[in-house]
Formats: C-alpha cells, sequence, structure tokens
C-alpha cells in the first residue's frame, strides 16, 4: 500500500469517528499535523543517529501512489473490536495510526525527558493528573530499553512493531517515570471544537454513583460543571471480572477509567514484549469485553508469569489509563482486575478534549500567576510549570483560618487573591497579637515544613471591609512537592525566615 493510501485510509476512519462539522477544516488540520508529526520524528531520530540508513523508510521518501487493485471504501475496514473498544477504533498495522491524528500530536520537539529516577531509584509509572496512589508497592526496577517493545522475531516481519521507532515508540523512560508534575514532558492538547463526543445516558443512580467515585481524584478537580457533565455523559459503565485484562501493555490507548468499586493490579514486564501481543487486543472468544488471565494473578500477585512486575494498584476512586492518552505512547503498564470490579470508561476523544484542555488552562493560570511571586523568581519557567501542575486552590471566608498555630504542618501556600492576617501567641501570654498581613504573591506555611514543627502562627482570611474585595485564595502546595519542587529555594526561605519572623524561630 502507497503512503498515499494509508494516510487516506486513517483520515476516513478519523473523519467517520470524529464527525466533524467543518470538514475541510477538519482534514486541512489533519494533514498539518501529520506533516508535522513526521518532520519533528524526522528531526527526532536524525538528532538521535549520525546515519541516516537507520531512519525508517518513511521518514525518508514517501511510498509511490498506487492505484488501488480492487475498489474499496474510502472509509476503510470497519473495527472488529468489541462494543466499548469499537467506539474508538485504531489501526495497529498503519505506521500512521490514528493516534497520531489532530490533536493526538502529544509529543512535542525539543523536550527534554523527564527524569526517571527519583532518590536514585527507578519508579513505575504514576500519572501527574491521577489520584496518587497511597498503597503504591515498591519501586519497580526497569528493565525497558529503547528498542522496539515486541519482540524481535515476530512473524510480522517488517510490521512497525518490530520497525525502528516511529509515533508507537516503544514507552521510553517517561512513561515509567513517577510523573511530578505535568510540565515534564509537552502535552499539546486539542485545539478542535468541533468533536463529536460521545453521550450515554445515565440512571440518577449511576450518576450519584459516579460523582461519589470522582469526588477526589484530581483529574476531575480542574472541571467546571459544563465540562464534568460532558465528562460524565461521555462515561460508559463497564464490568471487569476478576482476572480481566482490562489494559495490556503496548497496546494502543483507547479508554481512560474511573474505578468506581473493586481492585486492579498493575504490572509491567520487560521488553521485549511477546510477538503475539503486536496483533493488538484480540477479541475474546467468549464475547466478553475482556480477555481473562485465566487466573495465573492468584499464583504470584507480585509478580504475574506473563505480565511481569506488580507496580501499582487501583483502588474505589482511583484511575488508570490516561498516560497513553496524554502522550500518545502504547499503554505503559497491564491493568489486571484482582476483584470483579465497576468501572467508568471515558473514551480517547472526551478525554483529551475536555479533561486534558482544562488541566492545560489551569496550568497556564498558575503559569502565570507564579511569575507574579518573588520568592520565585530565580526559577526558570520549566520549573515554575512544575510548581504550576503541583498547586490546588482554596478559598476562605472572612475570618475562617488556613493553618491554626500548634497544629501540624502539612501544606505550603501562595496568596493568589485577597488578604490574610497573621496572629501569633506568644509563650506565657494569652492573647493573640497580630504579626503581619499576606497580600497576592505572598507565601505563608514554610516554617513547618522547614523545621518539621507545628505551626508557628495562626494564619486567617482578613475581614474584609468591602465585600467586592476578593475573598482570600491561595494555591497550596502538599509537603511531599514542597520539598521536591522549592528544594533549591530553602537557604532562601531560611534567610527571610530569620529576617521576619521573631526570636522563636530556629532560624534566627
Ligand atoms: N512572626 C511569625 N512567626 C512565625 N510564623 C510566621 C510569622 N509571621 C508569619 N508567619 C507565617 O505563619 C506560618 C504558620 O505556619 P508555619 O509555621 O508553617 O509558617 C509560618 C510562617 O509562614
Amino acid at each position: 500500500m502507497s503512503t498515499f493510501d494509508d494516510l487516506v485510509d486513517d483520515l476516513s476512519r478519523d473523519v467517520q469517528r470524529a464527525q466533524p462539522r467543518d470538514v475541510l477544516q477538519f482534514c486541512s488540520n489533519w494533514f498539518q499535523t501529520r506533516l508535522e508529526e513526521q518532520r519533528t520524528r524526522t528531526r527526532d531520530l536524525l538528532a538521535r543517529s549520525s546515519y541516516s540508513r537507520d531512519l525508517p523508510q518513511d521518514l525518508h521518501t514517501d511510498k509511490p501512489v498506487k492505484t488501488p487493485s480492487h475498489p474499496s471504501s474510502p472509509f476503510g475496514p470497519s473495527s472488529n473490536r468489541p462494543s466499548l473498544r469499537g467506539s474508538v477504533s485504531f489501526s495497529s498495522t498503519s505506521p500512521f495510526g490514528t493516534l497520531n491524528v489532530p490533536g493526538n500530536a502529544l509529543l512535542s520537539d525539543n523536550l527534554a525527558p523527564p527524569s526517571f529516577t527519583f532518590d536514585g531509584q527507578e519508579l513505575p509509572p504514576t500519572s501527574p493528573l491521577s489520584t496518587p496512589n497511597p498503597t503504591f508497592p515498591p519501586p519497580l526496577t526497569n528493565t525497558f530499553n529503547n528498542s522496539s517493545p515486541f519482540s524481535n522475531s515476530s512473524p510480522f516481519g517488517t510490521s512497525p512493531f518490530s520497525a525502528p521507532p516511529d509515533f508507537l515508540v516503544p514507552p521510553n523512560s517517561a512513561i515509567f517515570a513517577r510523573r511530578h508534575s505535568v510540565s515534564a514532558e509537552s502535552i499539546l492538547v486539542d485545539s478542535s471544537t468541533d468533536e463529536y463526543l460521545p453521550s450515554h445516558p445515565k440512571t440518577p443512580q449511576q450518576l450519584s454513583r459516579i460523582k461519589e467515585a470522582i469526588t477526589n481524584n484530581l483529574l476531575f478537580r480542574d472541571l467546571d460543571d459544563e465540562q464534568e457533565s460532558g465528562v460524565i455523559n461521555a462515561m460508559q459503565e463497564v464490568l471487569a471480572r476478576e482476572g480481566d485484562i482490562v489494559i495490556r501493555q503496548g497496546d494502543a490507548g483507547d479508554f481512560f477509567y474511573v474505578v468506581e468499586t473493586g481492585m486492579l493490579y498493575c504490572y509491567i514486564r520487560g521488553a521485549p514484549l511477546p510477538a503475539s501481543w503486536a496483533l493488538g487486543p484480540q477479541e475474546p472468544e467468549d464475547g466478553s469485553l475482556f480477555a481473562s488471565d485465566g487466573g495465573v494473578f492468584a499464583q504470584n500477585p507480585t509478580n504475574h508469569s506473563e505480565y511481569g512486575k506488580r507496580v501499582a494498584q487501583c483502588g474505589s476512586g482511583t484511575s488508570f489509563g490516561d498516560l497513553a492518552l496524554m502522550y500518545g505512547h502504547p499503554r505503559a503498564a497491564t491493568v489486571l482486575a484482582t476483584e470483579a470490579s465497576t468501572l467508568w470508561a471515558i473514551d480517547r476523544i472526551t478525554f483529551r478534549t475536555i479533561i486534558l484542555k482544562a488541566a492545560h488552562r489551569r496550568r497556564t493560570m498558575y503559569e502565570q500567576f507564579l511569575t507574579t511571586v518573588p520568592l520565585l523568581s530565580s526559577l526558570d519557567a520549566q520549573d515554575r510549570s512544575k510548581i504550576a501542575d503541583a498547586l490546588t486552590s482554596r478559598v476562605y471566608s472572612d475570618g475562617d483560618a488556613v493553618v491554626r498555630q500548634g497544629e501540624k504542618g502539612d501544606v505550603f501556600f501562595l496568596v493568589e487573591e485577597g488578604q490574610a492576617v497573621v496572629t501569633k501567641r506568644q509563650e506565657g501570654e494569652d492573647e493573640e497579637a497580630v504579626v503581619t498581613t499576606y497580600k497576592k504573591g505572598d507565601y505563608f506555611g514554610e516554617l513547618s515544613l522547614l523545621l518539621s514543627a507545628p505551626r508557628a502562627a495562626t494564619v486567617s482570611a482578613v475581614e474584609r471591609s468591602n465585600p467586592a474585595q476578593p475573598k482570600l485564595k491561595v494555591a497550596a502546595l502538599e509537603a511531599a512537592a514542597f520539598a521536591r519542587l522549592l528544594g533549591p529555594l530553602r537557604e532562601l526561605m531560611e534567610r527571610k525566615a530569620a529576617e521576619n519572623y521573631g526570636p522563636s524561630t530556629r532560624y534566627r
């Protein structure tokens, strides 16, 4: 098949899938994106390799246009995937598979790959946007290399799975790293607004179950009401049986999942992946949605004989499956239901056009704010982006305390809007005295984190004299993120503490 034929097939499939209102614009964007992606990949490969013979053939020159020997539908073959998966189909054989459609060009050029290790340890994949998993098992020792994820003995000859890097490059270190922030890598969000978003009607009971499941999920924190209902509308209830393989490592990303009930384990195995996996997800013969692992995991839950080492677990309220959709990589891990689980699946388009876009908007807003914070002026834009991704906003009513003297401190705050007042009770005194006030761009709450000591003062929202003034709004940074992201500013904060606070602080 010629490159032209491949392109037309892929475009047709994507037009059919996206059902754009403005078809011409969609096609124009589509080709433009493809062109940019191909050029980017060529540049990347050239940068990595001094020998052009290492480049995949399609990056040198297009294959000649051939007249099809038989008439075929411009919309190509339809997916034979089960219903859930069938709603977004992928070509597993085309080097221009649909992961590279407009809006899915997730990897931009000139990216410094994020750190793959943390505290000297290699870490399993964790989404920067997902709810942190408190029960994370021990760190994974990564055994991946940068060659194809699939076995070289692939029976598929020149299939893209055994070819040199393409858009389906094997997951690089980025995928496996604990991502401390989205901005460690560039994520291009979909610009198109005319994407067709699926809608699956829900009963009131289902709606309240979903609401409950997403309450503490960070991925949903940036959504306004309309966006949230768009996502909820698009969700499909999926029941996974014990032993079902919901996601298999190396497959293309199609859905993102929120766990309502149940438990799933994530496994990673070293490369090369079995050649048979290159065929993509196989439809289970018994007609069920997911293939089963046949109970193998029960024999050794921490080390699956086929899927590798257990690296994470996902219980109620958590989510998984976002990385491949965000970064355009193959699935970084296999996710297996260890008990009957109720999941809510969100398709790739909805995930990207609503959830990622909201996250992106939020990040831009924080990045802008952080440029106004004097404390952070020595940091570069990338460092500020990382901080932006770790922040969450909180708004306080007049008089409400953000932190109280004597309490344990595990959060650092930046004032986004409004004013705060600091009061402190000195030793031997009953009365609290006002010691200072804070305005936009100021920070507080660093002392207890720096000193591992209780809060040294109480910080509250001021009583506003004019209700038209903004309420106190602060951006909160959890202790772990504070240590990680503001570590370089420790000395500066200590010096400021010595200058600004009374003798009760150790820095004086
Ligand atoms: N005089 C002060 N003494 C101690 N903390 C102060 C003072 N003025 C402002 N603060 C801030 O109030 C915060 C209370 O929580 P932390 O002790 O974590 O960090 C403290 C400082 O950021």
